[in-house]
């Protein structure tokens, strides 16, 4: 039997330990936690994602504080808000949404982020931790944290002998997420556009990761029977037989054919989406226990 994983129900178990450890921070130091978004812009679907980021984080027990800046905002404005964030004692994790208007060099931004605050993990300072194994001292890039939560559930905290296959390189995703299994003693592939024979690849792997941002392209015969699927993809496209001119959302597998080869898949939507502003928040209280000078909880 395949075992399809709950992300909502994963998500909700991490959001429990970031209540209790968020309470337990406030009442032994006084201190709270205090999470920051700042979005810049309308694009829609960014003002979605925030709000359910910002909602989140006072369920938490946060201080939540959004800040909503107008498209026309030029780099030395953000920068500024960035640097008021960083000096201020009250906020522990800042996360600039992103894409940033075309105007805005995201780079520098990013950069300019204390890394301590930085609750994205997308600093160099964090990426360098993660590249180096320092699992302990960084803050890891929500996603790749949120998946492999459902890895270590699957296979536990020791992945040696497992094989595992990472489709996609990004900073936010395909590296850290590759870095994460090799830190986990996985033996890592992180295949891309330019792998050949990607299929035969993906057929090697006991844990196999797509992120490559291409409706339903990992296909049932791609799958190792019995293998873990987590899929990174979310991708909107139309669906007539939902109605004229409605869209579903699907991932970077086809769900139905492969969840008959794979032993675990993770579904879109409902797997790692979920996962992702779980672990901000998991990230958020990490961030603020570390500064209080607590010992944060693991997830
Ligand atoms: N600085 C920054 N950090 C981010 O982490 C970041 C960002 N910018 N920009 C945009 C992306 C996107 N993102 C998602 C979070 C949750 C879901 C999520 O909960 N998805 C639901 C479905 C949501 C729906 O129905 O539209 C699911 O997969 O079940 C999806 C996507 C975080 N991002």
């Amino acid at each position: 039997m395949t075992t399809v994983i709950d992300g909502k129900d994963v998500a909700a178990s991490v959001i429990e330990t970031v209540k209790s450890a968020t309470g337990a921070l406030e009442s032994e130091t006084g201190v709270r936690a205090g999470l920051a978004v700042v979005i810049v812009g309308d694009d829609p679907a960014s003002h979605t994602y925030v709000s359910a980021k910002s909602r989140m984080a006072k369920e938490c027990g946060f201080l939540s504080v959004q800040h909503t800046l107008p498209e026309e905002t030029s780099q030395e404005e953000l920068a500024a808000l960035v640097a008021e964030l960083n000096a201020d004692p009250s906020i522990h994790g800042i996360l600039v949404q992103l894409p940033l208007p075309k105007h805005l060099r995201s780079e520098p931004i990013i950069q300019s982020i204390l890394p301590e605050k930085d609750v994205d993990g997308l600093h160099v300072v964090n990426a360098g931790k993660l590249a180096t194994g320092d699992l302990e001292g960084g803050l890891v890039s929500c996603t790749p944290a949120g998946a492999m939560v459902f890895v270590r559930r699957t296979y536990g905290d020791d992945l040696s002998g497992l094989n595992a296959v990472v489709i996609g390189r990004s900073n936010l995703f395909g590296k850290p997420m590759s870095a994460l299994l090799l830190a986990a003693n996985a033996t890592v592939t992180t295949a891309h556009s330019r792998t050949k024979d990607l299929a035969a690849v993906c057929r090697n792997a006991d844990i196999l990761v797509a992120a490559v941002g291409r409706p339903e392209m990992v296909k049932a015969d791609w799958v190792k029977p019995g293998a873990m699927v987590v899929d990174v993809g979310i991708n909107r496209v139309p669906a007539p037989e939902r109605g004229e001119g409605r869209t579903k959302l699907v991932g970077d597998v086809a769900f139905d054919e492969c969840a008959k080869v794979a032993g675990v898949i993770t579904p879109v939507p409902g797997g790692v989406g979920p996962m992702t502003i779980a672990m901000l928040m998991a990230n958020t209280i990490i961030a603020a226990c570390r500064m209080a000078g607590r010992k944060p909880p693991k997830f």
